[in-house]
């Protein structure tokens, strides 16, 4: 080997070097801000090149070959540790894939069907699974406390991308410091108290007599469920988070509102799973303008209820504390910032629900009758007031069954180890710092070790005590030789602990309301020809679940 050759391959190795330096200063510092981690991507290389210059046949060549040779080492590097055993996650099964880059995960949630990934994986690797570089999935009940409870983990890093606009005042929902998350949830409690929610339930009475005159209107024909439940609880959310503002039932969706939410969803998702995404999102224009559109507009409406006020003590009211309770209230900038976040939560989550339980009452005709003979007979000239509502055992049976096979939320929430902490241990398993980690509710609801026999049907009753199971009649379990299990401690379709789903008392309130509301009004069946096993291959997992179409037609009953 002549010198020349002999320099050369010197000051390449030394850029190759580099990119293995660089690597580890991340592995350390974990930069997330896009100009620093973009200055450690080319600033090096491109000095580096000047070492290369007498080398090459032009600038540009010695400068291609710096980015060459440090990306490649640098990747390589990444790549390596990743998979090595000197890894903190690699005693943790899982896919190749999924240990070397969150890209390979993203790729597959963006196309909607991570739940069903997730529940493979767990099938094949048993409850703990690697699913990223830096991420664990757990599917079994004692991960539970340990992971969401009091004494479990704030929330995870998906949160920083998800909502990277918000910075220095974080929505609720993205709220990682737990002091502040509950010192804000405190005041989001005082949203769902009794007498808040029976302001609530008068503005959920006034949309559904909305919602029952158009099907009536649309009497004998088909109309798609999911865009009627869409709309219905978005005009009901907005009602309650803001005292009104937007009629999609009466104008349809004119401005693309709704729209703009569905098209959010899997951008956003991706933006949580990578979160530097969602970082690069905030300084390129035109990137995600579906999320940045959808945020703006439920900024707009925040602010405009600020000005104008409300009729009614909405959300808004308790949340910007107009009734002076705290010594320090809430900034407008942290109650805007949970806007987005209020309506998404409680909309869409509560219009799947109801459209996933139609869907299998409509599947399970033996089900769909117990229900409606439940409903009738509790009913006083079509109405079943609220606290019978409660009472009705297979109307609640129906609601916990739904959200069992179909939790609105069907991967969970991610959480970590809080900053500093040293890292935290689940039963055997420890958690670096750094790692993000769900339970995968999806999973769990469907374990046989927990809801047996049959755990992937729908067997409302198994929700009843063994006295009211056995006065029915098919009876339900009849004969059953296999062991009947009904573990409630996997069942977490609202999540669990301090930040478990602030609105569950409402949302099982307008479930009740509404399903007792259609089923005393309207008899319902699935359009001629609706493919119903479309309805479960088109539920896309984008953390809020998308609906694809549910075609039912809606025929008044005789009161
Ligand atoms: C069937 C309906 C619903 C389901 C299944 C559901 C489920 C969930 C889940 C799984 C979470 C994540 C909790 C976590 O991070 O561990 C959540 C959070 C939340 N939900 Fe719901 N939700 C529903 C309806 C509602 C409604 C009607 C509201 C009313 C506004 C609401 C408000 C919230 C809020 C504010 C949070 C954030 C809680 C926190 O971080 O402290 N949800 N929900």
């Amino acid at each position: 080997m002549d010198a020349v050759s002999s320099t050369f391959q010197a000051a390449l190795t030394f850029v190759a070097l580099s990119g293995v330096g660089c690597h580890m200063i991340f592995n350390r510092l974990e930069p997330r801000s896009i100009p620093v981690s973009a200055s450690f991507i080319v600033i090096p290389p491109t000095i580096l090149s000047t070492l290369l210059f007498s080398h090459c046949t032009s600038i540009l060549a010695a400068i291609g070959t710096s980015f060459l040779a440090y990306l490649s080492a640098l990747v390589t590097s990444v790549v390596l540790y990743r998979v090595s055993p000197l890894h903190p996650l690699a005693s943790y099964p899982g896919p190749l894939m999924c240990k070397i880059t969150k890209l390979w995960l993203a790729g597959i949630a963006m196309r909607g069907k991570q739940h069903v990934y997730y529940r493979d994986l767990h099938r094949r690797y048993g409850d703990v699974v690697r699913v990223g570089p830096n991420e664990l999935s757990f599917a079994n009940n004692s991960a539970i406390s340990s992971m969401l409870g009091t004494k479990g983990m704030p929330k995870g890093p998906w949160w920083d991308g998800r909502m990277p606009e918000n910075k220095k005042v974080r929505s609720l929902l993205a709220l990682r410091d737990p002091e502040e998350h509950s010192r804000r949830r405190r005041i989001w409690n005082r949203a769902f108290t009794a007498s808040a929610l029976k302001e609530y339930d008068i503005v959920v009475r006034k949309r559904l007599a909305q919602l029952v005159e158009i099907l009536t209107d649309n009497a004998g024909k088909s109309v798609d469920m999911s865009q009627w439940m869409g709309r219905f609880m978005y005009d009901v959310m907005n009602d309650i988070v803001f005292g009104g503002g937007v009629e999609l039932m009466r104008d349809g969706d004119k401005d693309g509102l709704y729209k703009m939410f569905e098209d959010f969803l899997p951008m956003a998702l991706l933006m949580s799973h990578v979160p530097w995404i969602g970082e690069l999102s905030t300084h390129i224009p035109y990137f995600a303008s579906n999320v940045k559109k959808f945020r703006t507009y439920a900024v707009n409406c925040a602010i405009e209820r600020k000005l104008h006020g409300s009729p009614v003590k909405d959300i808004f009211y308790h949340l910007i504390d107009e009734a002076g309770l705290e010594a320090v209230p809430p900034s407008l900038a942290q109650v805007i910032s949970d806007s987005a976040p209020a309506i998404s939560a409680g909309a869409e989550t509560t219009a799947t629900a109801l459209c996933n339980l139609f869907w299998l009452l409509l599947c399970n005709p033996i089900a769909y009758s117990r229900l409606q003979d439940e409903i009738d007979s509790a009913s006083v000239a079509g109405v079943v007031d609220g606290e019978t509502q409660k009472r009705l055992a297979y109307l609640n049976a129906c609601i916990n069954e739904t959200l069992r096979l179909y939790p609105a939320v069907l991967s969970g929430s991610q959480r970590a180890p809080r900053i500093g902490s040293g890292g935290h241990t689940i039963g055997p398993h420890f958690i670096p710092e750094g790692t993000g980690a769900v339970v995968h509710s999806y999973t769990l609801q469907r374990d046989p070790r927990y809801f047996s026999p049959s755990p992937d049907s729908f067997i409302p009753e198994r929700w009843l005590s063994p006295d009211e199971q056995r006065a029915l009649k098919p009876a339900v379990f009849f004969n059953c030789t296999d062991e009947i299990i009904h573990d409630l401690s996997a069942f977490i379709p609202f999540s669990f602990g301090p930040a478990n789903c602030a609105g569950k008392t409402l949302a099982y309130q307008e479930l009740r309301m509404v399903i007792c509301t259609l089923m005393t009004r309207f008899d319902m069946r699935f359009e001629e020809g609706f493919d119903a096993r479309s309805w479960d291959d088109n539920l896309c997992d984008y953390f809020i679940t998308r609906k694809g179409e549910l075609p039912i037609v809606f025929t008044p009953r005789s009161l």
